[in-house]
């Protein structure tokens, strides 16, 4: 895990997302503080993704607000930059480049120490047991390789708050424990958790709070 930066609390208060006049979220309050998990559940079509890109500050409620330490969320604000780490959606990745260079590209960009830099690579290598993948590229993996390369990335910088869409998706149950208790370091680090999960045994393992949502009827 990446070096933990510090904030207050993430919130969204009576936020909802309509497009093109269909609501897509109803009124939804969440509030994340530093070592917390929120896990998000409900039925496909339920506004779990929604919510998070709201959260992550990749699209407007329509109504109400996402607030991170009282400020609006916005994702090219540097601050909310600096604190939110998002998994929303597969890594696209540079066709020419190994899982090692992606890891060392993001941690630099995050303005790692150059002379420690190989220590975080391998750590997280290490930590999610994928060392035999460091010189693969992206697209030579299988889907749940795959997987665990975006979560790397993602893992990798510093964050304060990590807002993960089904992170175990594509994962095979032994990969599903792993990911748990690598999740459950970053708490105890530190790090704020809001997932949206459809397993239930990393629900129980991660979950401090459970905010279900059910599909917005017309
Ligand atoms: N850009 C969009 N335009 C219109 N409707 C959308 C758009 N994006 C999502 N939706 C709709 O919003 C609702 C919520 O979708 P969302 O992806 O948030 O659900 P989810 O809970 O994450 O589902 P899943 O478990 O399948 O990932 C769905 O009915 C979906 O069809």
């Amino acid at each position: 895990m990446g070096r933990i930066v510090g904030f207050t609390a993430l919130r969204a208060v009576g936020a909802t997302r309509a497009v093109h006049g269909i609501e897509l979220l109803a009124p939804t309050d969440i509030d994340v503080t530093p070592g917390q998990a929120v896990v998000l559940r409900g039925p496909n079509g339920a506004g779990k993704s929604t919510l998070l890109h709201l959260l992550a500050g990749a699209a407007r409620p329509t109504s109400g607000q996402v607030l991170l330490d009282d400020v609006g969320v916005d994702e090219r604000s540097p601050r909310v930059r600096q604190v939110l780490a998002t998994l929303l959606s597969p890594i696209a990745g540079y066709h020419e480049l190994t899982l090692q260079d992606h890891l060392v590209l993001v941690d630099q960009t995050w303005g790692g120490a150059r002379d420690t830099c190989a220590d975080r690579v391998n750590a997280m290598l290490s930590r999610l047991d994928i060392e035999l993948l460091r010189h693969r590229f992206l697209h030579e993996m299988s889907s749940g390789q795959r997987q665990l390369a975006d979560i790397a990335m993602t893992l990798i910088r510093p964050s304060g708050v990590l807002l993960l869409d089904e992170p175990e998706q594509r994962l095979d149950t032994e990969r599903r424990a792993l990911l748990a208790q690598v999740l459950m370091e970053a708490k105890r680090a530190g790090a704020a958790l809001l997932v949206a999960c459809h397993d239930e045994t990393v629900t129980e393992a991660i979950a401090d709070d459970v905010v279900t949502l059910a599909p917005v009827t017309a």
